[in-house]
């Protein structure tokens, strides 16, 4: 009995459903949930769990995506059922307990617009100012604080110093929270979660769009933090089946789709972790294979994109981009030809999104006479943006966390065809040719039968591949690829990175994590330490 006074979560013979539903028996013969294909009231997993997380153990939760779901059962997210199969300790009732989940993707099923699924709120940057449907700015510092909305509490300047140390966001505290790149943003989200100090914080995928450098830096305020007896906060972190287990580690929870696979000391494990990269990398070939196959068939679609390699499709001529004087493109000349995949490279904050946001003419400063897209060169009157974001496909973190989750899937790819707008046309506007093609898209990439599911209502890495299509299917001549392909599941991954393989569209590829990143020929390296010094090569 004494484990049970240090558990802070205990799941006993646990069921869980995502939302309420009349399942269950009130009466004491509590009856096993049917996978009857109703919505939620479908069980989570597919047996009862048993689990005990202690507090301050360290813990990660390994699996493809129903690890999300395990750290929504530990959060209180998901109902028990039986209601007190999940407990909580005592000081549940006390109000400074608190559980916090950090997800770095929205699926849309707990958040809409500007929120993200933690209530905090999505990194929107000035480049996308035209997406905010409402003023969401404030300070870094005020950010990870919660000072904007609560100037009463409590500000505890050191703690929030040894944050902004710790996490590498010296220079950004009075910086605008929407000016800061992806990897920034994400870092002050994890500074701002270990602010609020709660009893238990699970984040899943915390290394997510992170380059090598921050995500040292980001293990190790988790490994500072879970061995701090001294901080409260118990932190349980969720990664994917082929992903490096950090050595602070002590446990590890296995799941899949039926509940816990295996649980225990990481160390005794480590056969069956190792087993599960083995099939991961046995697994990701077979697919390839199948999958390649399946896109040769894209090439059939694609075939009257003739390109002329010769000719310069995106071209910088010294081109400097500053804020409030600080250049963050300094000098750049850079020649994109046609038919070129260019691997983007840089660490987070480099400026590799401002770079592309050029091209988008997104960026305030992208009016430059030193820039050309399509041969013509920046200025008004001789470009405007509809002509030129007709040719350019496009998909972002940004563009996924803002994009409306209320349409159907075949809806969503279809506001590809119109600039500027995601009114979906109807069918008859759109007509027989483009309904075709939308369909073609869908069946090679196997998702044919999500074509009437909400966009929101299908997962995360679903939502990704479906904004996917939604990038090419206009026939762009250029795509720019923001992370596009991070945070998928291993089989869409494939199926993303095989799509662009075949495609012979000139491409911009931002990705930090090299198995998320399709074939590319080229590749420019944006150095923040060495501005106005670029190096750009062949990969
Ligand atoms: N309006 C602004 N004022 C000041 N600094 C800004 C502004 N907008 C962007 N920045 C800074 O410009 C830099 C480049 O940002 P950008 O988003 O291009 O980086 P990135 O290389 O794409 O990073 P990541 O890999 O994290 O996505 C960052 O350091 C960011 O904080």
């Amino acid at each position: 009995m004494s484990k049970v006074t240090s558990a802070l979560v205990q799941l006993s013979d646990a069921w869980f459903t995502r939302s309420g539903g009349s399942i269950f028996s009130t009466k004491s013969n509590y009856l096993k949930p049917t996978n009857n294909n109703n919505g939620d009231i479908r069980p989570v997993f597919s047996s009862s769990i048993n689990y005990t997380l202690n507090s301050k153990s360290r813990v990660a939760v390994i699996g493809d995506y129903p690890k999300t779901d395990f750290l929504s059962v530990l959060t209180n997210k998901f109902i028990s059922h039986p209601i007190n199969s999940r407990t909580y300790p005592s000081s549940l009732n006390d109000p400074v307990f608190k559980t916090e989940l950090l997800r770095f993707v929205n699926n849309g099923l707990w958040g809409h617009g500007a929120h993200d699924s933690t209530g905090g709120f999505t990194h929107l940057s000035s480049r996308y100012e035209f997406f905010k449907d409402y003023e969401i700015d404030e300070i870094v510092e005020n950010f990870i604080s919660n000072q904007s909305y609560n100037s009463n509490i409590e500000f505890n300047k050191d703690k929030i110093n040894y944050l902004i140390k710790n996490l590498n966001l010296v220079g950004l505290q009075g910086q605008f929270l929407t000016t800061l790149s992806n990897g920034q943003f994400r870092r002050a989200r994890i500074a701002k979660s270990l602010y609020s100090e709660p009893s238990l914080l699970c984040i899943d995928d915390p290394f997510l769009g992170l380059d090598p450098v921050a995500t040292k830096t980001v293990d190790n305020i988790l490994m500072k933090t879970s061995h701090d007896e001294n901080i409260k906060t118990t932190i349980v972190i969720g990664l994917r089946n082929q992903d490096d287990i950090p050595e602070w580690i002590d446990e590890v929870v296995i799941v899949n789709e039926t509940g816990i696979v295996k649980s225990g000391r990481r160390l005794d494990l480590l056969d069956d972790l190792n087993s599960l990269k083995r099939n991961f990398n046995e697994k990701h070939k077979i697919l390839e294979d199948r999958i390649s196959k399946n896109m040769g068939k894209i090439k059939k679609i694609e075939q009257n994109n003739l390109i002329d390699p010769t000719k310069s499709i995106v071209e910088m001529n010294n081109t400097t981009v500053s804020y409030e004087n600080k250049p963050i493109i300094k000098d750049l000349t850079w020649n994109v030809k046609n038919g070129e995949k260019w691997h983007i490279r840089g660490r987070n904050g480099s400026g590799k999104t401002t770079l592309l946001s050029l091209i988008t003419l997104d960026h305030p400063q992208s009016w430059n006479k030193s820039i050309k897209v399509f041969g013509i060169e920046r200025s008004p009157g001789k470009v405007n943006y509809f002509d030129t974001n007709k040719f350019i496909g496009f998909t972002s973190p940004e563009l996924h966390a803002l994009y409306p989750k209320k349409h159907t899937v075949f809806q969503t790819i279809s506001t590809g065809y119109i600039v500027g707008s995601y009114i979906p046309p109807t069918i008859e506007e759109l007509g027989n040719e483009k309904v075709n093609r939308i369909n073609q898209f869908l069946k090679l990439l196997e998702i044919d039968n999500l074509k009437g599911f909400k966009f929101g209502e299908i997962h995360v890495s679903k939502q990704k591949l479906v904004l996917l299509i939604r990038s090419i299917i206009n026939n762009p001549k250029i795509l720019i690829l923001d992370e596009a392909l991070s945070a998928m599941t291993d089989e869409d991954l494939i199926k993303g990175k095989c799509l662009i393989d075949q495609l012979n569209t000139t491409c911009l590829i931002i990705g930090h994590v090299e198995n998320e990143i399709p074939k590319c020929n080229k590749y420019i390296l944006v150095n923040d330490a060495k501005r106005g010094k670029y190096e750009i090569g062949d990969v």
